[in-house]
């Protein structure tokens, strides 16, 4: 039969190979091939899903000008045990050479990520060639091959290696930042974030030839085998991420119990493979460990943000976008019409960049909310809930941080302490409702005569105390009768009733260059003066005369 003909002079870009086609038994030499088996190669060969048998693939190259042409016939995929060619310049004898995944990466003729091989066809003569190509076991077979010239050729590759730069670039910088994340806030969710990037940039390495390439080129072994060892980490750090972000041992009990059997099972199967067991279905296996976590992690994502945890709508986001993803590589790979090659798996290979991203989105909202909850929680524990004003523990901390501050430019800081007269009259005669009203109102007072950096709080009861830096006691004593004064005269209406009130105030200075009253001795100090102002008769202010510890 004719060969089919490739014109060398009309490469130009990524040429598909045409070409005649036949398949046979994988040990069958050139030498009986049958040659009334040849038939066109067409579209629905490119993929023939998972397979042992060899393939032969024959066309010839002219090259009809004046100089000799370099072309290069590139493989798809970077998974191909074998691939040889025969070829012979115009009717001479057949060179034969032999491409394997299976040898040391060095030893290709091409430095190049999948099996290709460059040929030279002089001026006016035809090169024949025959390839054949198989896999020792079963495995899925993509019969694409591409025609370049070397410059071409060059040019792509060099362009893949920009695409593919920006990608690891990308992903490693996530991986980073996760573990700083992981090491600022002693959050071991970011760690297992960081695991699950980690693993995927390893299923990458591995599929696309890039690890085998730079990274482990004297390994075809583990270049070969070492995807289904990805593939079931990658299945195996996405659960356990999932499971710890999404707090699933909390929220979803069950689901968190099947993803550690699912984990546990990954285990043994990784195990019972590195011992030499399972050999014959890992390839089986290890896809379904990725098209497991596919399906269940977009799901689980769902149901934990309708179970109100806000940002797993970008756990939920992130896992579509890969699935689907891998939803269309998987078609691609196993429906032959579709006739996508492998370009789904570039596709997908954007789509975890795109997933990872997400995904730091949606760790970055979790330490947003972790954040604005400890403020919170910070501010609750230092407040007190009836008058919102600050607590005990707010002017302990205070009055810490002002004593361990103190230098020569330091105003002068005093304590006000504020009572409430006859308090138990009020709550008898207007019930707790009412006492509780007119402590508000006191608190209120309190807030509206203190200035920002003023430590303004409420003991409990009907105590309450004010921390200001002033020039002068003269000052403090102005505020205290500023606040007395309001209070009495400004009564409270509570359930169409007055309520008339008056407060005693006791001062001290208790920090300055010449007094240092350490924390507990404050409240001593400030409480002997507001004693004597309730001795002396209620609604007034006293000064501390002799403050403890006065140097
Ligand atoms: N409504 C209300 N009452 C409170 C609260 N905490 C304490 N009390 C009441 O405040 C009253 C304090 O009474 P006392 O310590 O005898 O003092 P007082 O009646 O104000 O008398 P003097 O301080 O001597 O003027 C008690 O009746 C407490 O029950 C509160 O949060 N709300």
């Amino acid at each position: 039969s004719q060969n089919t003909e490739i014109n060398l002079s009309k490469l130009g870009g990524t040429v598909l190979l045409e070409a005649d086609y036949q398949r046979t038994q994988v040990n069958m030499e050139l030498a009986k091939l049958p040659e009334n088996r040849w038939r066109p190669f067409q579209q629905a060969d490119i993929l023939q899903g998972i397979t042992n048998q060899a393939h032969w693939l024959r066309f010839t190259a002219t090259n009809p000008t004046d100089q000799a042409i370099h072309w290069v016939i590139r493989g798809e995929t970077s998974f191909l045990d074998y691939l040889e060619i025969y070829y012979r310049n115009d009717s001479g004898t057949f060179q034969h050479e032999t491409y394997s995944d299976w040898h040391d990466f060095q030893q290709r003729q091409i430095n190049y990520r999948t099996l290709s091989a460059g040929l030279s066809t002089p001026a006016h003569t035809k090169t024949e060639v025959i390839l054949k190509a198989y896999f020792i076991g079963n495995d899925t077979m993509n019969l694409r091959f591409s025609l370049y010239t070397s410059d071409d050729f060059n040019r792509l590759s060099q362009r893949e290696n920009l695409l593919y730069g920006l990608f690891y670039g990308a992903m490693l910088l996530l991986v980073l930042l996760s573990l700083m994340a992981a090491a600022i806030l002693r959050q071991i969710k970011a760690l297992f974030y960081a695991a699950f990037l980690i693993s995927s940039i390893l299923c990458w390495l591995m599929v696309n030839g890039l690890g085998f390439q730079y990274l482990w080129p004297h390994s075809p072994e583990w270049h070969n085998q070492g995807f289904h060892i990805a593939y079931l980490i990658f299945g195996f750090t996405a659960l356990q991420f999932g499971r710890s972000f999404l707090f699933l041992s909390q929220t979803l009990p069950k689901v968190n119990r099947l993803f550690i059997a699912i984990q546990l099972l990954y285990s043994l199967i990784l195990i019972a493979y590195l011992f030499g067991y399972l050999e014959n279905v890992i390839l089986y296996i290890s896809h379904s460990a990725l098209a497991t976590t596919a399906l269940l992690m977009p799901v689980v994502g769902f149901i934990a943000w309708r179970k109100r945890i806000s940002y797993a709508v970008w756990f939920m986001a992130a896992w579509l976008i890969y699935s689907t993803g891998l939803i269309l590589t998987l078609m691609s790979t196993t429906i032959a019409n579709l006739n996508w090659g492998n370009s789904p798996l570039d596709w997908l290979q954007m789509a975890t960049l795109l997933e990872s991203i997400f995904l730091m989105v949606a760790v970055s909202s979790w330490i947003i909310e972790l954040n604005s909850e400890h403020k919170k929680a910070i501010t609750l524990a230092h407040q007190d809930p009836l008058t919102e004003l600050g607590n005990r523990r707010l002017l302990q901390s205070r009055y810490t941080d002002y004593y361990n501050n103190l230098n020569d430019r330091s105003l002068p800081l005093f304590m006000l302490v504020i009572d409430l007269d006859s308090f138990k009259e009020i709550n008898d005669n207007y019930g707790h409702d009412g006492g509780d009203v007119v402590l508000k109102e006191l608190g209120c007072l309190i807030k509206q005569n203190c200035g920002a950096e003023d430590v303004a709080i409420r003991f409990g009861g009907e105590e309450f105390a004010i921390l200001v830096a002033l020039n002068s006691i003269e000052e403090a004593w102005e505020l205290a009768e500023r606040i007395r004064l309001q209070f009495a005269n400004n009564p409270t209406y509570y359930c169409n009733q007055q309520i008339k009130h008056t407060l005693s105030c006791g001062i001290a200075e208790v920090l300055s260059k010449d007094v240092q009253l350490n924390v507990n001795e404050i409240m001593r100090c400030a409480d002997s003066a507001l004693y004597k102002a309730k001795q002396a008769g209620r609604n007034q202010t006293h000064l501390c005369e002799s403050p403890v510890g006065k140097s």
